[in-house]
């Protein structure tokens, strides 16, 4: 009899922030040190235990960029098979609430127009990101 091993995946939850200013959206350069070193994303990080996806989102926001955010809108969550583990984005649109951005983990950022934010090396998983944010814009 052949025994197959089936390993679990491990899934990782990520809330992370479309934030708007201005009509501007932020997006964050990943630093050269981390995993997908120069892709872009939305700035956020993995919820830790007992976090619900906003907690998670706003404390992830206060520490990479220390600015308060207020959420607007959920988008849809999308999700990414990485192969090795499964990344579950769970968006929020956010707008700033306080604008003195100070960057401790991203290489930089930028504002760009919505339909600039193509332009960028995104991480996969936020392709799917940015047409559910058009898709949220073209019904505003
Ligand atoms: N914050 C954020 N993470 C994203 C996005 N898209 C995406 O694939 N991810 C992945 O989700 C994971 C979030 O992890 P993290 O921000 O908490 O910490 P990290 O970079 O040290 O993670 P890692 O070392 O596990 O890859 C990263 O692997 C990151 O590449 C996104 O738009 N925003």
């Amino acid at each position: 009899m052949i025994e197959v091993l089936v390993s679990e995946k491990l899934v990782v939850r990520v809330p992370c922030a479309v934030i708007e200013h201005n009509g501007k959206v932020l997006a964050g350069q990943r630093s050269p040190a981390l995993s997908f070193p120069l892709k872009w994303e939305f700035p956020g990080g993995k919820a830790e235990k007992n976090e619900s996806d906003e907690e998670a989102l706003l404390r992830e926001i206060r520490e990479e960029l220390n600015v308060e955010v207020e959420i607007i809108h959920k988008l849809p969550v999308t999700s990414k098979d990485q192969g090795w583990r499964e990344i579950i984005l769970v968006p929020f649109v956010c707008r700033l609430n306080s604008y003195q951005i100070t960057l401790t983990e991203h290489e930089q950022i930028l504002w760009l127009k919505p339909k600039e934010l193509p332009s960028l090396d995104w991480t996969e998983a936020d392709l799917n990101v940015i047409e559910n944010y058009y898709e949220y814009l073209s019904t505003k």
